[in-house]
């Protein structure tokens, strides 16, 4: 039996890891279940799954969930500090899928076990690439990419003829305003924003979609999975999402990996490796589909990628401050407090008065983390969340 936790349960990755482990209930056992504060998910998810312990990160919401868990025989803590102590609990394999920099800490704690971190969670190694790759190492952890991209690259690079690699690709669905003008975006409500053309996600996520930091977290993500610089890594815009990333190989062929726009695919390929489990995910119809298209993307309408491609070339405290800032920005947007366009723009102005800092510890990245919020929320006249 592989032992499991996953942290950010009651999410959209996490809704589609406890599925593909309730069908596989004889080959799995879960330890621990951390959600944020859906209380109720989170308690229907360990009676389902039978996990040992429940952990809600609002504190606020301990009394229900152990009144919703009482007489179960499974454990049941709240609060930060509960969070990370349950992801140090000793499995074979943890899913990261808490969102945004909060979910650095507790992906440290479960990296300090030395098991498998199987990575939703991409703004963690965005702000903090150099902390969590040196932790991964002295753990002798191992990570393997969750994000679709990632995981198709990585699936792609399968016969590991790494230094014969040219470059990668990263496919972008171009969000819902791919074939929008700037002026039009200007005015874009939250509803249209928070319409994926193809793939179902939490808000966060989503909006990035629809600006296109996504896929620029996306380069720095795959710059410290795969130890790439910033050139070797493309984006091309595929409005279908069926094929989710590519290997260019100096002998000129390129190796894809396609699937439905499904997580339960890639969040499957990590559970299972090295080896593979059967997923009841649909397989996609490609004579039915007929036409797959793809486009450069547009720079000038999604400058986010560029901000992120400039924050991977600076280095230092500068991608954190570009996902701090983004974080911040993004929650105003949802809120209904600032523009849609206003979102990259901010995090410019903030990446600019930050400037290139060391970043080489926990401390300096929290501190870089909280200076941009602060930035952020002045230049926006917004609350700190
Ligand atoms: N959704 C997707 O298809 C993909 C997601 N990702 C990445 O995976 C991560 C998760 O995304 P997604 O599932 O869409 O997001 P969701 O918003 O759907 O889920 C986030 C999860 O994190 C929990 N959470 C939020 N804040 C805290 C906190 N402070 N402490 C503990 N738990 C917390 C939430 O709890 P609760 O809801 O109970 O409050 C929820 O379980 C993101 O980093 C995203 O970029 C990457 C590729 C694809
Ligand atoms: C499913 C996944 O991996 C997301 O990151 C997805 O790629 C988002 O869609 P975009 O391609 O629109 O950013
Ligand atoms: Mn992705």
């Amino acid at each position: 039996m592989k032992t499991v936790t996953v942290l950010g349960s009651t999410g959209s990755i996490g809704c589609s890891t406890v599925n593909l482990l309730e069908q596989a209930l004889d080959q799995f056992q879960v330890k621990v279940l951390v959600g944020g504060s859906n209380v109720e998910k989170l308690a229907e998810q360990a009676i389902s799954l039978r996990a040992e312990h429940a952990v809600i990160a609002d504190e606020s919401q301990y009394d229900k969930l152990k009144t919703l868990l009482s007489g179960m025989g499974i454990k049941v803590s709240a609060g930060r500090s509960a969070v990370i102590e349950a992801a140090h609990i000793k499995v074979d394999w943890t899913m990261a899928a808490i969102t945004g920099a909060a979910g650095l800490e507790p992906i440290l704690s479960a990296v300090k076990n030395g098991g498998t971190i199987a990575l939703a969670n991409k703004e963690a190694l965005v702000c903090a690439g150099d902390v969590m790759l040196k932790a991964l190492k002295k753990a002798n952890a191992l990570l393997l990419p969750v994000d679709s991209e990632h995981n198709a690259v990585f699936q792609a690079m399968a016969d590991k003829q790494i230094d014969q690699i040219k470059h990668i690709t990263l496919t972008a669905s171009g969000g819902p305003f791919r074939q929008m003008s700037l002026k039009e975006m200007k005015t874009v409500t939250v509803t249209a924003a928070l319409k994926h053309p193809t793939w179902t996600m939490g808000a966060k996520i989503t909006i990035d979609s629809a600006t296109m930091f996504n896929k620029g977290l996306e380069i720095i993500e795959a710059s410290r999975i795969f130890s790439l610089p910033e050139d070797k890594i493309k984006v091309l815009v595929h409005p279908q999402s069926v094929v989710h990333g590519m290997v260019h190989y100096t002998d000129g062929s390129f190796v894809a990996q396609l699937g439905s726009a499904d997580m339960r695919i890639p969040i499957a390929h990590t559970l299972a490796w090295p080896k593979r489990m059967a997923t009841n995910v649909s397989e996609l119809d490609l004579a039915q589909l007929a036409l797959l298209n793809f486009e450069a993307p547009d720079e000038e309408r999604f400058p986010a990628m560029c901000l992120a491609r400039e924050a991977l070339r600076q280095g230092g405290c500068v991608p954190a401050v570009l996902s701090a800032a983004n974080e911040i920005a993004v929650d105003a947007f949802l809120k209904g407090r600032i523009g849609f366009l206003e979102i990259a723009g901010v995090v410019e102005k903030v990446m600019g008065q930050i400037g290139t800092q060391p970043a080489e510890t926990l401390e300096e990245v929290l501190f870089w983390d909280k200076r941009a919020r602060e930035l952020t929320q002045e230049h926006l006249g917004v609350e700190v969340t």
